[in-house]
């Protein structure tokens, strides 16, 4: 397919179904139409059965529902997809980019319950539910008496489950909960420096064809250099680290003036090594220094013992 350069006709987002991604969705239609673009959403049900087989071996990544806005990418249905970059894995596949990185909503976790207002108050061994490693890693480093329980869903199903009274407590992105209007949900928000976020947390990425110029130049002004930096030098740190979500890894960056102050901390599967952290600050004023830095961060955590996971053949 050819460049284009032109300023688009109309533009096409690509969106899952689930609440929060809607909500992601006609976040970015509204500004872009306020930019004077005429916006349309494809919603999109389930993954797997409507990827086609030849595009489906054309992609790699990890997450299907990332996966299957690709294809609609790929195919020309769609102009862009909208995530939280918190799911979008390190490496993009082949011929796609992400185009900007939006302002950051609150990166921190959220402490949910019906019956407690924060971690201290939780009873020896009550039950936490979350299925994040990160998060489970963390917790247990906090409060060694809970009991961790699987907890799956999007976030409405969730706070089902919760009220169902399966648990005790939840631990949910503060930003998902914020978007949807749930902040009531919330009584306590974590203190990152106990409960640090994952990289990317409360951040949104647009990604597009890298062909795709017109979208691109259509989408820069969306950007938020900041944060974009930010979250750059906190996935830089997942992907030395070979990180995905089956690896307890956290990496949080905020910047004070130019210099970019950042925590990281990986746990240990088999727990002998329990819980390991490490911070790093430099100058961040470009994607090279905040990469430099994310990859100083993961060379102190392996210095520390935090084994990476297989490396990646680029
Ligand atoms: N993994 C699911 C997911 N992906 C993004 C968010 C919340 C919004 C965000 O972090 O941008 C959530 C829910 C959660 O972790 O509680």
């Amino acid at each position: 397919m050819n460049s284009q350069s032109s300023t688009p006709a109309s533009i096409v987002i690509a969106t899952r179904e689930s609440q929060l991604a809607m909500w992601q969705a006609e976040h970015v239609q509204a500004i872009l139409r306020s930019r004077g673009h005429a916006v349309d959403l494809l919603g999109m049900t389930t993954k797997g059965d409507q990827i086609l087989d030849r595009a489906l071996s054309k992609v790699g990544g990890k997450g299907l529902f990332v996966k299957e806005l690709e294809v609609a990418l790929e195919e020309g249905r769609a102009d862009l997809a909208v995530h939280s970059l918190k799911d979008v894995p390190m490496e993009l596949p082949e011929g796609f980019v992400l185009a900007c990185v939006m302002t950051r909503e609150d990166p921190r976790d959220a402490f949910v319950s019906n019956q407690y207002a924060s971690l201290a108050e939780l009873p020896q061994g009550a039950v936490v539910g979350t299925s994040s490693l990160r998060r489970q890693a963390l917790l247990q480093a906090l409060r060694p008496d809970l009991h961790i329980e699987p907890l799956r869903g999007n976030v409405n199903t969730r706070l089902r489950k919760l009220d169902e009274g399966q648990y005790d407590a939840i631990v949910l992105a503060a930003a998902g909960l914020m978007r949807l209007e749930m902040s009531d949900r919330i009584r306590a928000k974590f203190d990152p420096a106990h409960m640090l976020p994952a990289a990317g947390q409360g951040a949104l990425g647009i990604e597009v064809r890298a062909d795709r110029q017109d979208i691109i130049d259509a989408l820069a002004p969306l950007a938020h250099m900041p944060t974009w930096l930010t979250v750059t030098a906190e996935r830089a740190v997942s992907r030395c680290m070979g990180g995905s979500c089956s690896m307890p890894l956290a990496a949080f960056g905020r910047f004070e003036g130019d210099t970019l102050h950042m925590d990281a901390a990986w746990g240990d599967m088999e727990g002998q090594k329990g819980l390991i952290r490490v911070q790093a600050s430099a100058i961040v004023t470009d994607f090279a220094t905040a990469n430099a830095l994310g990859e100083q961060l993961a060379a102190r955590l392996q210095a520390a013992g935090a084994v990476p996971a297989a490396p990646k053949q680029d």
